[in-house]
């Protein structure tokens, strides 16, 4: 019986482990994910109500990096009746393998495609969710398909951008990286399971400023973009294309 709860750096380590989405962390994601992002769950259910608001008719509605499918699910509550096609993209197989497995009974038809979103089209999108993806990805690469993501939308269309950030200040980097590290504590992780994920995760999640991030979205063409939401050092963004 695979634990599904998350101590995977429990013990003490010969060499810090480089942090992968494999089927190790696939078996716990739900409750790693839970407890290591503040404010996961709001940001999966608000993801649905905006594809609500945004999602058109006869369009897709992208899920990139989709893991198991949690935003993809908060999609499909309100896309059921409406030619929406859900297309979910992930490169682990650990994370597809058991996303088809969920879908088997699941009413609503969700694509779901193991492949790099780097390497798939994006086409006739009205929605697009990015949820703590972008940041897994090599920086010099973001551009690219950020401006293939824009060009893919349909006018109207909405992005959704969540993201780990860091800060230029100094101060706010070190402020924000504390008051994650209490929220882990809080939620039951130990000083050595927070220190070994953060090892595992160095130059695995590159995170940006929002500011980057604001800068990137521009020069891909949205013009309305903004932070809906924040809470230390992970934030949401949402983009328009007008
Ligand atoms: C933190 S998880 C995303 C969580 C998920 N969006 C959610 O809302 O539950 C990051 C996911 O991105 C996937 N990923 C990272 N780089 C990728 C790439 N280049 N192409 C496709 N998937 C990628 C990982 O396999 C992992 O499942
Ligand atoms: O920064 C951390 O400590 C995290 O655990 C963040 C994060 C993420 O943002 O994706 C990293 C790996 C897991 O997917 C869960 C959460």
């Amino acid at each position: 019986m695979t634990d599904s709860r998350d101590n995977i750096y429990a013990t003490p380590r010969e060499a810090i482990d480089r942090f992968a989405f494999d089927d190790r962390v696939a078996a716990v994601f739900p409750d790693m994910i839970q407890r290591s992002v503040p404010g996961y769950s709001t940001i999966v259910a608000m993801t649905g109500v905006m594809a609500d608001r945004y999602a058109k008719a006869g369009t897709r509605c992208y899920d990139l990096g989709c893991s198991l499918g949690a935003s993809s699910f908060s999609m499909a509550q309100y896309l059921g009746d409406r030619n929406c096609t859900i297309v979910a993209v992930d490169n682990s197989e650990a994370m597809l393998t058991r996303l088809t497995e969920r879908l088997q009974d699941f009413p609503v038809t969700v694509d779901a495609v193991c492949a790099d979103i780097r390497d798939i089209a994006i086409e006739n999108a009205s929605v697009v969710v990015l949820n703590f993806t972008l940041q897994f990805l090599e920086p010099e690469t973001r551009d690219t398909l950020l401006d293939a993501i824009y060009q893919g939308m349909v006018p109207g269309g909405v992005l959704i951008l969540s993201e780990k950030i860091r800060f230029a200040d100094d101060h706010l980097q070190e402020l924000n990286t504390d008051l994650h590290h209490a929220f882990k504590k809080s939620n039951g992780y130990s000083d050595l399971e927070i220190a070994q994920k953060r090892s595992a995760l160095e130059n695995v999640l590159q995170p940006e400023t929002i500011d980057t991030h604001e800068q990137r979205l521009a020069r891909a063409g949205f013009s309305s973009v903004d932070v809906w939401f924040q809470c230390f050092n992970f934030a949401s963004l949402v983009a328009i294309k007008s």
